[in-house]
């Protein structure tokens, strides 16, 4: 899933879906996850793209009716973190207006190969105003956080009440996520 986004829609645990049923296919693999924010469990149903350029013109029928979009670069990878602005010139393009999107650098567990410093991602994500962290399939770290801050974004935004602060998924993000412990990258 690096330098490709995967995107989520929601559904109440409970309620009929919001989305159709997974239907894998050749470029886009789909799974449920249910995430459970302040006692409601959320449903995601979340498809991994493929980040080649052969796919795109596939990909933009999945991502235009995303709620949230995770884009994935690989730490280790110049060319999937350079991907990214292309990919987020898509979105802006074929997404919905109002979609979630979330930055993340994966495979931080191996600092040994980072060519892609932690303070670039942070920049980057700065600059679209969209949440960041460095996330590692490999032990986990951020993993579960990733999906908990969209599900919690999105369930906010469902039941949301005219007098209630707004959630900030940013600060939830910056406040939540743990560092790499060690950075012997430049
Ligand atoms: N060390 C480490 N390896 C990872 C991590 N995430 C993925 N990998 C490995 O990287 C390789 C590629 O992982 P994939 O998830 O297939 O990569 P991908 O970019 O999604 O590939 P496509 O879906 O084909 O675009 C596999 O060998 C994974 O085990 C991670 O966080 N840390």
């Amino acid at each position: 899933m690096t330098g490709t986004p995967g995107a989520a829609t929601t559904g109440d645990g409970e309620a009929p879906e919001r989305s159709p049923p997974c239907s894998p296919n050749y470029d886009l693999t789909c799974k449920n996850k249910v995430v459970t924010v302040d006692g409601a469990r959320v449903k995601l149903q979340i498809w991994d793209t493929a980040g080649q350029e052969r796919f795109r013109s596939v990909t933009h029928a999945y991502y235009r009716d995303a709620q949230a979009l995770l884009l994935l670069y690989d730490i280790t990878n110049k060319s999937s973190f350079d991907n990214i602005r292309a990919w987020l010139t898509e979105i802006h393009e074929y997404a919905q207006r109002d979609v979630v999107i979330m930055l993340l650098g994966n495979k931080a567990d191996v600092s040994s190969e980072r060519v892609i410093r932690s303070e670039d991602g942070e920049t980057l994500a700065r600059e679209y105003g969209v949440p960041f962290m460095e996330t590692s399939a490999k032990t986990g770290m951020n993993v579960e956080l990733a999906f908990l801050a969209i599900a919690k974004e999105l369930k906010y935004r469902a039941g949301r009440q005219p007098d209630e602060p707004s959630f900030q998924i940013r600060d939830y993000v910056e406040s939540q996520k743990k560092r790499p412990s060690c950075c012997s990258f430049v």
